[in-house]
């Protein structure tokens, strides 16, 4: 049974990725906001679009803390945010859902969430990802890396060298799946698990513009 043993330089990366995404977070008042009023469909969507504009400026600031990120081409550096934006606020949207909450709270924002404006036929698939991510019960670190993943994804839009990409991608990727083989031993599937929720997300993120375009305004 080979021994997995994260490495000093592996344990620094870790700490300067999971550090960094702690520290860039939107204010989790999306989710108290939601469940302190009931919003109109009209309210609704605008605080998406202002939630989404925030997450943007965050995952912009988190990038840069991502060791590399910043000696990849320019352009492509915008062609990687641009392209992992939505699928970074779906997997945020996830984690804030699945987030340990007082009993009865999280019936409640699903319910909020479901009356929303949202139509109907993205509900399902929507939560389906969010209970998927939280059956997951991911450590923080396990959550920071999955994000860095999901930008560091070679194949987006426009992006000039792949090669560059791929390299840091693959470096997270090694992190992670020691890390996935430490927190969950008793679950070798565990980072596979992982992996095709990323499928999933990718799916979920086609779905977003007609999300916005059939949002059910009274
Ligand atoms: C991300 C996203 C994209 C599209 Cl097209 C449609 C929908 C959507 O998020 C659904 C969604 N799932 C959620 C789960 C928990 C939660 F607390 C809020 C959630 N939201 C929306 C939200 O504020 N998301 C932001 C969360 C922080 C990061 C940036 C995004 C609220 C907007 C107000 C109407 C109720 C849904």
């Amino acid at each position: 049974k080979e021994k997995v043993e994260i490495t000093k330089e592996q344990q620094a990366l870790m700490k300067i990725i999971t550090d960094a995404y702690n520290r860039h977070q939107i204010p989790q008042d999306v989710a108290k906001k939601l469940l302190q009023d009931q919003y109109s469909a009209e309210e609704n969507f605008l605080l998406l679009t202002e939630m989404a504009t925030s997450q943007v400026q965050v995952l912009v600031e988190f990038t840069k803390n991502i060791p590399g990120f910043l000696s990849l081409d320019r352009e492509d550096q915008i062609a990687l945010l641009k392209g992992s934006a939505v699928e970074a606020m779906f997997l945020r949207s996830a984690q804030v859902f699945s987030r340990k909450m007082p009993s009865g709270h999280t019936e409640v924002l699903e319910e909020r969430i479901r009356k929303s404006g949202i139509s109907e036929e993205f509900i399902t698939p929507m939560f389906n990802f969010y209970k998927s991510i939280g059956e997951l019960h991911m450590v923080q670190e396990e959550q920071a890396l999955l994000t860095t993943v999901t930008i560091l994804t070679p194949d987006r839009p426009y992006v000039k060298d792949q090669q560059a990409v791929e390299r840091l991608q693959e470096t997270m990727l090694d992190v992670l799946r020691k890390l996935c083989v430490l927190q969950h031993p008793q679950e070798p599937q565990y980072f596979a698990r992982l992996l095709g929720r990323l499928t999933e997300l990718r799916t979920l993120s086609h779905y977003h513009t007609e999300m916005l375009a059939s949002w059910r305004m009274n």
